[in-house]
């Protein structure tokens, strides 16, 4: 299992190893002890998953206010999806900037996100299951999130406005800019 950082260092991207043979594969996705090597320590509490039908659903951008703050292992079980992270830790040097990984069910690839990140994604095909482990169980009351398409993110989604498969909650989250501080 190889777990490297990205351009935003705490975030990392999880390639599991693949062990192929005449059945299939075999891969471990994920191991507390290999995590904790590379000082990812978060206790991982709840699995989610869901589906999107339709190439082009944007879910996000997303995050758990503290005292139930999450950190996510963010992979896809079928199909693919642009993953997005932006950094909201105004004591970050990277406050406002943002990631973009593929994931893929047919790569493993997995992404890392700490606490302090607004999370989403857009799938790249039909049908794409997305999996994620968090690190605090849900608390609908600490839901928080930012506009997908906010202009000041300059985030290079591959759909635009008006095909994006995007739930009502979604469309009327704040800009980055009526945030308050949230992240330390
Ligand atoms: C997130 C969540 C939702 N729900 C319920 C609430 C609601 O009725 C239904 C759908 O919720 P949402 O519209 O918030 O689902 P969704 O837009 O898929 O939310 C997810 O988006 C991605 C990008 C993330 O990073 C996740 O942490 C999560 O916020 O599921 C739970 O029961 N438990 C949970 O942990």
């Amino acid at each position: 299992m190889d777990i490297v950082s990205l351009d935003i260092p705490d975030v990392r991207l999880v390639r599991p190893r693949r062990h192929g043979d005449t059945r299939g594969w075999f891969m471990e996705t994920w191991r507390r002890d290999r995590f904790a090597a590379q000082g990812i320590t978060d206790d991982f509490v709840q699995d989610n998953r869901s589906f999107s039908a339709r190439r082009g659903t944007v879910r996000g951008l997303h995050f758990q206010r503290p005292p139930h703050a999450q950190a996510k292992l963010v992979g896809a079980l079928t199909g693919s999806l642009l993953d997005v992270v932006v950094d909201l830790r105004r004591s970050s040097p990277h406050y406002g900037r943002h990631l973009t990984v593929e994931l893929s069910a047919d790569e493993g690839t997995m992404l890392y996100v700490p606490v302090g990140f607004a999370h989403g994604f857009c799938t790249l095909s039909d049908a794409t299951t997305v999996f994620y482990k968090v690190s605090d169980t849900y608390a609908p009351e600490c839901d928080g999130g930012i506009s997908w398409n906010d202009p000041a993110l300059g985030i290079a989604w591959p759909v635009g406005v008006a095909e994006a498969v995007v739930s009502d909650k979604d469309r009327a989250l704040p800009l980055l800019a009526e945030l308050p501080p949230i992240f330390v």
